[in-house]
């Protein structure tokens, strides 16, 4: 393991799904609201970890109210401003990038400071989102490591995230499973290392074959609002107990449905 002083900054990915489609496990009136809510709760939670540790956020998605939201979101945090190369990610202001390359499928890029909100594509679920990413990440950074997230993590302390990141190995790919113990809710990729992203049902297992270290052992009961992703209310319960992002509060404070006791 290296410092922090001594590892290059993160790339964190997060992908979120059109926000009709998403959370479809999750019985509440106000599905929709939740999932963006979560999602910005998510990445304002990513964007507070210090620029030396997460240098950047790429966020995927075509849902152009999150599309929206989140860059609304990232006017709140300025760019980093050091001087070091290895932080120099200082674009202070909103700016859309063109980074489509003929043969590249980018699509459009929006940059707000250390975030960066870009198209799904090739628009064919989760795991070619996360590689679409990855490639975004390698080449706007190539000498970072990648961190594949999931947006629904309400209750995501930055300090768990830091800290996370700090034990991630300088080699390799990492994995750090969900609260049930079969999900993922972190896979790292160090830099050099192509991310080989394989979400879905029994990932936390699946990248563990793949040759991931499982930082689940040492981490265990420090990082819980990292572990809690939340599929459905029971979750959003759980995340609740944990203490909900002020996006997540407020849509369940404006809900009047009594299935809101979440
Ligand atoms: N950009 C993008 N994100 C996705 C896609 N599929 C899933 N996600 C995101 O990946 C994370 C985990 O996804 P899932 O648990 O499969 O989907 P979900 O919408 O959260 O919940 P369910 O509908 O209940 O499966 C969430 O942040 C999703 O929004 C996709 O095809 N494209
Ligand atoms: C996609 C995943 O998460 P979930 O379906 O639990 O949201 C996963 O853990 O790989």
């Amino acid at each position: 393991m290296q410092s922090a002083e001594t590892m290059p900054p993160w790339v964190v990915l997060v992908p979120l799904k059109p926000l009709q489609a998403a959370k479809s496990r999750l019985d509440h009136p106000d599905r929709g609201a939740l999932a963006l809510a979560m999602a910005l709760d998510t990445t304002a939670a990513i964007l507070d970890v210090d620029a030396e540790v997460v240098g950047s956020v790429i966020v995927v998605t075509d849902d152009p109210s999150a599309r929206e939201a989140l860059a609304d979101l990232a006017k709140a945090y300025p760019a980093a401003t050091s001087t070091s190369t290895s932080t120099s990610v200082a674009v202070a202001v909103d700016v859309d990038v063109d980074l489509h390359r003929p043969g590249r499928p980018d699509g459009s890029v929006r940059r707000v400071g250390r975030l960066l909100v870009a198209a799904d594509e090739p628009r064919s679920g989760l795991n070619p989102a996360f590689a679409h990413a990855a490639a975004l990440a390698r080449r706007l950074h190539p000498g970072w490591g990648t961190a594949a997230l999931s947006a629904d993590l309400p209750a995501l302390r930055p300090q768990e995230l830091r800290r996370a990141l700090t034990v991630a190995p300088s080699t390799g790919h990492a994995v750090l499973a969900d609260a049930v113990g079969t999900g993922t809710v972190l896979l790292s990729a160090a830099p050099g290392t192509e991310l080989r992203p394989r979400f879905g049902s029994g990932s936390f297992r699946a990248h563990r074959d793949a040759g991931a270290t499982d930082l689940t052992g040492i981490l265990r009961d420090q990082v819980p609002g990292l572990r809690r992703d939340v599929d459905t209310v029971s979750d959003l319960a759980d995340a609740r107990a944990l203490g909900l992002g002020p996006a997540t509060r407020r849509v369940l404070k404006a809900d009047p449905s009594p299935r809101s006791a979440a």
